[in-house]
């Protein structure tokens, strides 16, 4: 198992889903199971690893699905090297992989494995893949398009790092679709599995795959913005739009999932976390210091306000958790929350503020991003213009509560950009800049005002 473990890692450091960039991986095969292909093929194995990561402080778990070949007519762009006499190809890339996953998730397959295991879940009936491409990009885990036996287009995200415990893509997604939400697209089913913990202590319990409805013509958001901000196009109408979407969104959610009234305790709860990650943002980017105190007062002073209520919301919104689709309008996608916070936190009831703030964050990072441009271009008033339509598009369904809880709002704003510094450090250094002199900005208005 040398062989393949060492070939897994030195192709690992290359995937764009590899989360500790600044790490060479330290792999341990835990477990691996197996899948028939559907057909039956004997010369093609499905096998899914699952590889501890000791590198990172924490261990992280990946789960790495693997189809090995006897010929070499995999896709090239997708091979990993060859092991025990076979020809081993990244298991999106290949269609047998992903039949064989639809068929598991469906509930017509099963896995074969001794320490773990696989387990479909449907809201619907089987799923059968007639063909299917694996999207490449900038992307934290892979997804794959895939056409159904009906001529259904679906996306299967297939979850890389995976972790003990709910992970809120699914149930989020589970409990919209079972609501009839149209502002998502519609879950059809989930993978879940088991493998061992890399402590050596038990099993791990968690998801491994999903498959939901392709948007077809969607546009994604982060890159419409972009380009209107960039050729001076006004977004007011569509930054209103997504503003009454996220009140919908977090409307269905409240209904479709348990809401209950914040207390002083939960506040508290909520500060000690800002303060933790302020702390840890300034272990790793020291100038932030200089800001501590500026920032602290904000943070205290939302815990004076009024008490929100706490429900289900997205987590992690910004414009590239959003897709446009001409017949749709806006859909949100990407309900895994934010990566650097841990899972268990994750589906724990939370002010929809925080999501709002979210996204107030990225009209800004869109001027940022355009003002790092060679020529750089002013696109500050655009900025401003869209983030007003989106307060007022918010604001004409909820009427009042954003206004009602302006203090904590702006708490978490700042928070969001103290977390884009520390996200930005791990990931993308020449973008710092653009929430530090968020926060710079933030605490002199807060001055003003
Ligand atoms: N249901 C969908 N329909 C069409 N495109 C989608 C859909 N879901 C995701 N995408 C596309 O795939 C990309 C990655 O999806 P996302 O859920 O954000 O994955 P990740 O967790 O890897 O960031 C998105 O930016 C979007 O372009
Ligand atoms: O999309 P992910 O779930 O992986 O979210 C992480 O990566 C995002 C970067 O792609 C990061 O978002 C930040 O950059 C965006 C532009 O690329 C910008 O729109 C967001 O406002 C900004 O926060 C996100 O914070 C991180 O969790």
């Amino acid at each position: 198992m040398t062989e393949l473990t060492e070939l897994v890692g030195t192709w690992m450091r290359r995937q764009r889903w590899y989360s500790t960039k600044s790490v060479e991986p330290k792999l341990r095969l835990l477990a691996s199971f197996e899948t028939e292909p559907e057909p039956a093929d004997a010369g093609v194995r499905i096998v899914t690893h699952f590889f501890a990561d000791d590198a990172p402080r924490t261990p992280r778990v990946y789960q790495v699905p693997v189809v090995a070949r006897d010929d070499r007519d995999g896709d090239p762009a997708a091979f990993i090297g060859e092991a025990g006499g076979r020809h081993l190809y990244d298991g999106p890339a290949e269609e047998a992989y992903v039949s064989a996953l639809a068929a598991l998730m469906g509930g017509a397959a099963r896995t074969e494995g001794r320490d773990a295991h696989a387990q479909g879940h449907t809201l619907g009936g089987t799923i059968a893949v007639r063909s299917s491409r694996r999207l490449t990009g900038e992307q934290s885990n892979t997804s794959i398009v895939a056409e159904l036996d009906d001529g259904r287009l679906t996306l299967i995200k297939v979850f890389r790092v995976v972790q003990d415990g709910e992970n809120p893509d699914i149930s989020t997604l589970a409990a919209l679709t079972q609501g009839g939400s149209r502002r998502t697209p519609a879950l059809l089913g989930w993978l879940s599995g088991s493998w061992p913990a890399p402590s050596g202590q038990g099993a791990a319990h968690g998801e491994l795959a999903l498959v939901q409805d392709f948007v077809p013509g969607a546009e994604d958001g982060w890159e419409l913005a972009v380009d209107a901000a960039e050729r001076g196009e006004d977004f007011a109408d569509r930054a209103y739009d997504l503003g009454r979407g996220t009140a919908e969104l977090h409307r269905l959610m409240a209904s479709a999932l348990p809401t209950r009234e914040a207390e002083q305790e939960d506040i508290a709860q909520a500060l000690d976390g800002m303060f933790r990650r302020l702390t840890l943002t300034t272990t790793e980017v020291p100038e932030v210091g200089e800001l501590r105190a500026g920032i602290a007062a904000v943070y205290e002073s939302a815990a004076a306000g009024p008490l929100p209520t706490l429900q289900r919301i997205h987590g992690d919104l910004h414009l590239g958790q959003v897709l446009h689709s001409g017949e749709r309008g806006w859909q949100f996608i990407d309900f895994e929350g934010e990566p650097l916070r841990p899972l268990a936190e994750r589906s724990l009831p939370d002010a929809t503020m925080r999501d709002v703030a979210g996204m107030l964050r990225s009209f800004d990072y869109v001027a940022g991003s355009l003002a790092q441009r060679q020529p750089p271009v002013d696109a500050s008033a655009w900025a401003a213009r869209a983030r007003q339509a989106y307060l007022d598009g918010y604001a004409s369904v909820v009427g009042t509560e954003l206004h009602d809880h302006q203090r904590l709002l702006d708490a978490f704003e700042l928070d969001k950009a103290v977390y884009e510094i520390l996200y930005e450090a791990r990931h993308r250094p020449a973008w710092i800049p653009i929430p530090f002199t968020a926060v710079q900005r933030l605490l002199s208005a807060q001055q003003v005002g």
